[in-house]
């Protein structure tokens, strides 16, 4: 169990969404004195299914969180590519242990972020509504400036700000790289119909068309729409000027394609699009600075964001903890630049590849699922429906339909562990 240090290093985590709440449970825990910034006013609540698989389900077992999110999963039964008139063709069932299309965990992203919130103790300071605009380092620590309050010192910084960090551009412009992977997507709220049924159904049509429907466990529908394309800023316009692009590039696309585009008109306020890239980022600290989850090395959608979320966090927070046993050990508990950039490489370390392999889609990979040709499309169906069979489905839930590779052994940390 923590050893009560001297000294409490202080932290700031930036960022609470998934991998922000989970390293400020691990480092509370761990004798640090840790207050989590999010820059919306409030606990955003937002956001479509979330998979926790792998080792993520072993991260929330040690925190104790299993039984709370057994009870909040969205009821997905499994994933069904299926043709214009809606039969399925290939389809993949949930399954208990087994990483399909739809993880064992399905669950919403702000219920789990509730969830992870809430286990937080009263000892942590959360803070909404104000960011980081600069921070400045020197032998003993960060000074860390904000929008509106005043500076702060802090032993050290975790940014988990999500994808577009705004702290990685201030601090790590020059090693960060985006890699577009060609397609846009547009996800919504759409109200559920008696015909709906509780499982995924992606539909792949022509011209790099795919739209797909689930269930959530709130009475409505996710769904998405995605399309093949150059950059070309579509995600940073206007939600009206988006709605008549994606009805555009959709007609006579056919299945549920005037359905969904209805239903996303009809619920605006929570649409939201995101062009398919990867962050890339050379490394994930500078002297003090830990950069984690999407911040570090978000793309997207991979089905893998939360799981690497929830592993980084909580290596992040073990590493630091053994750090700082160490300090308490060997003197006041004061945390050096040196213990901090011990922990960060062996985070890394243990990360990067794991982190790059699910994160880095194949070339092309994106786009191979996105067709122009009716030939294409048969070909993505004759291939979805042979992964499908028994007995490869297992071989290619293993092996293609998840990216999860270069997995690290998950090392013991005993603060770490409630059960
Ligand atoms: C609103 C929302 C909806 C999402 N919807 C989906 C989805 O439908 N499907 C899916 O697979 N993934 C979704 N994601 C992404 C998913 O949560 C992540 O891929 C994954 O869980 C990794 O989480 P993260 O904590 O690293 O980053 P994120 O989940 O992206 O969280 C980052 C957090 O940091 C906050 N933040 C941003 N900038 C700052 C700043 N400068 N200072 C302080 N805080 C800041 C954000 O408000 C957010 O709460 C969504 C994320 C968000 C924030």
């Amino acid at each position: 169990m923590p050893t009560t240090p001297h000294h409490r290093p202080r932290v700031l985590v930036t960022g609470a969404s998934i991998a922000g709440p989970t390293v400020a449970w691990g480092l509370d825990r761990s004798g640090f004195d840790v207050t989590l910034l999010e820059r919306s006013p409030e606990q955003r609540t937002t956001g479509q299914n979330i998979d926790i698989r792998g080792l993520g389900r072993d991260v929330l077992r040690r925190m104790g969180l299993r039984d709370t999110v057994m009870q909040h999963l969205t009821g997905e039964e499994g994933t069904r590519f299926v043709g214009e008139d809606g039969t399925p063709y290939a389809v993949f069932p949930r399954a208990e242990g087994e990483d399909g299309p739809t993880a064992e965990i399905e669950i919403l992203r702000g219920t789990f972020a509730g969830i992870l919130v809430d286990a937080l103790p009263d000892s942590i300071e959360r803070r909404y509504g104000d960011f980081v605009v600069g921070a400045e380092q020197d032998d003993s620590g960060v000074r860390v400036r904000y929008d509106r309050g005043a500076p702060e010192r802090f032993d050290l910084v975790v940014v988990a700000e999500g994808r577009s960090s705004r702290t990685r551009r201030i601090l790590f412009a020059d090693e960060t790289e985006y890699r577009d992977f060609g397609v846009s997507i547009a996800y919504g709220t759409i109200d559920r119909t008696p015909e709906d049924v509780d499982h995924w159904d992606w539909y792949t049509a022509t011209r790099g068309r795919v739209a797909s429907v689930r269930p959530d466990n709130e009475g409505t529908i996710r769904a998405s729409m995605s399309f093949e394309s150059e950059p070309m800023g579509f995600e940073r316009l206007p939600v009206d000027v988006q709605l008549s692009i994606l009805r555009e590039r959709f007609r006579g696309a056919g299945w549920q394609s005037e359905r969904i585009l209805d239903g996303f008109a009809a619920r605006s306020d929570e649409f939201y699009t995101q062009r398919m890239e990867q962050v890339v980022v050379s490394r994930w600290s500078t002297g003090r600075v830990v950069l984690l989850g999407d911040a570090a090395w978000g793309s997207g959608p991979t089905g893998m964001g939360t799981t690497l979320s929830l592993v980084g966090a909580h290596v992040l927070a073990g590493e630091l903890a053994r750090e700082l046993a160490r300090a308490v050990q060997d003197g006041d508990g004061t945390l050096t630049a040196t213990a901090v950039s011990r922990a960060a490489g062996q985070y890394e370390g243990l990360l990067r590849g794991y982190a790059d392999s699910a994160q880095g889609l194949p070339r092309g990979g994106a786009r191979l699922m996105h067709p122009s040709s009716r030939l294409g499309v048969r070909a993505v169906q004759t291939a979805l429906r042979i992964a499908a069979s028994a007995p490869v489905r297992r071989f290619a839930q293993a092996n293609l339909l998840t990216s999860e590779k270069h997995v690290p052994v998950l090392p013991q940390y005993p603060t770490l562990q409630v059960v």
